[in-house]
């Protein structure tokens, strides 16, 4: 009987074999971990084998080093975090970045770096030695540095000497993921150094309210990152463009998969709630032009949408096809359409906030409204049977997580473990969660909606802004 080690060893062996197969006959390369990041460096991904070879090779690596490491140094995986963030912070936000791509390949000795962005060469060395020791930035020479694949994404692709002289402009007008790591890296990271205060105060302990959650206790003007963002344009923008970094993490078709959109009729209303940046509305609407789009957010968010129409799509705006609407989610719904879009929205609230939103959507639905939701699916990390649909009725369809082969996590272990950092990033800032399939059928169910079927595409583990389709019960 091989050990776990072995079969490991050997999954991972098949699926270094499956990848190199797809590669070859597909001519994407795998990546040069040492080149900078290309779209065309990730290309590999699309194809199905080519994503479960990489999610098999990344859980198996991740569960061999659990084996075989010190328990500690497992554990300091985990706990190290902050020092983690801190230091991608640090880079970040000194525009190491910036200063680094300009340098090229060979590099830039921490001297160099430091005379640019007016930081201790030793301090920002030591920094950047602990990256590169995580596989984020190279050092290339003792105290020369370079970027490798990692450490690209943490550049905006402006000139060094603009984001140094304009740091608060940093991220406008940027692709998204280095606004995103600073968004985290700020108010997330700081929220979470509060997440055990929170617990152990009785006073907040049991409370789901999104006032008690750690942000709150981080940030206690505020209370909520929604009050934050509203007061805050430079968060707001930087949020607006996490979102975009969202929506480009997946394929630039996936609402098209959340729901057969093909199917409604000519001049059907689709209300999205919370729909921010556009990011589902905008390619609904280039795709779909006879449907009419309602798209509702916060007064702060609307405002900075309607010049992104503007520029990206006037005739739907002055054609009246499409609506930016300011609308609380928790006002009574003034549209009955045939289609409720909600992406990444239950997610920000507590079970009971997010009850009250569907209570209002439900209160205008039609008899054949349609509420589609995207959102993560949490996977359990153990191997579990589909839960029962309710009074014998048909299980519905791809309502079960994707399981991995034995011995790996049945979650696909570390490959996943994005899924759960967001259900933690959520707790932080909203005392809220993921969920599970299971619990968001409780959910829906609780609000007068039944779930009628679970999309899930491989390009996003069959846990990345999936989607549910649930209906009037
Ligand atoms: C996680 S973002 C998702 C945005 C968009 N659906 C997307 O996927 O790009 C959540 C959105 O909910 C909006 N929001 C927060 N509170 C709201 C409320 N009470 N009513 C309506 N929208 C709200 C935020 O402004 C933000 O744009």
């Amino acid at each position: 009987m091989p050990s776990p080690l072995r079969e490991l060893l050997e999954l991972m062996t098949q699926s270094v074999d499956a990848l190199e197969r797809v590669c070859e006959e597909k001519g994407t390369p795998i990546p040069d971990l040492d080149a900078p990041f290309t779209p065309q460096s990730e290309a590999f991904r699309k194809d199905p084998a080519a994503a479960e070879a990489t999610k098999v090779i990344v859980a198996a690596a991740h569960h061999i080093c659990a084996i075989v490491s010190r328990p500690t140094d497992q554990l300091y995986t985990f706990v190290a975090g902050p020092t983690r963030a801190a230091a991608v912070r640090t880079c970040l936000e000194a525009n190491v970045s910036e200063i680094l791509r300009e340098a090229g390949p060979s590099g830039m000795h921490v001297k160099d770096i430091a005379e640019k962005n007016g930081h201790d060469a030793e301090k920002l060395a030591r920094f950047l030695r602990y990256l590169a020791t995580g596989h984020i930035f190279r050092e290339i020479a003792p105290d020369v540095f370079a970027h490798n694949r990692v450490s690209s994404m943490l550049d905006t692709h402006k000139p060094s000497e603009e984001v140094i002289a304009k740091p608060e402009s940093k991220y406008d007008n940027t692709r998204g993921v280095a606004a995103q790591v600073s968004h985290h890296l700020d108010l997330t990271f700081k929220a979470a150094s509060q997440a055990w205060e929170t617990l152990a105060d009785p006073q907040t302990r049991l409370s789901n309210e999104p006032e008690d959650a750690p942000f709150a206790r981080a940030f206690p003007a505020d209370k909520t990152l929604w009050n934050l963002l509203e007061r805050d344009a430079h968060a707001r923008n930087r949020f607006d463009l996490t979102m975009i970094a969202s929506a480009a993490a997946q394929p630039p078709d996936a609402i098209f998969r959340a729901f057969a959109w093909e199917t409604l009729p000519a001049d059907a209303l689709v209300v999205e709630v919370g729909g921010g940046m556009g990011t589902s509305a905008f390619p609904l609407a280039a795709r779909f032009p006879r449907l009419r789009l309602v798209v509702q957010d916060l007064p702060g968010a609307v405002a900075t949408a309607a010049p992104l129409w503007a520029a990206r799509l006037p005739a739907a705006l002055a054609s009246g096809r499409v609506l930016l609407q300011p609308h609380d989610c928790f006002a009574p719904q003034p549209h009955a359409p045939a289609v409720f879009l909600l992406k990444m929205i239950l997610h920000d609230w507590p079970d009971a906030h997010a009850a009250r939103i569907l209570a209002r959507l439900r209160a205008a639905a039609r008899a054949d409204t349609v509420l589609v939701l995207v959102d993560c699916l949490v996977p359990y990390a153990c191997r579990a049977a589909p839960a029962p649909a309710p009074d014998g009725a048909p299980a519905v369809p791809g309502a079960a997580d994707f399981q991995a082969p034995a011995p790996l996590l049945a979650n696909y272990g570390a490959a996943n473990e994005f899924v759960y950092i967001m259900d933690m990033m959520m707790h932080m800032l909203f005392n809220a969660q993921e969920r599970t399939v299971p619990q968001f059928t409780r959910l829906l169910q609780s609000e007068g909606w039944g779930v009628r079927a679970v999309h899930r595409t491989h390009e996003g583990n069959g846990i990345f802004l999936q989607s549910i389709e649930a209906v009037p019960i």
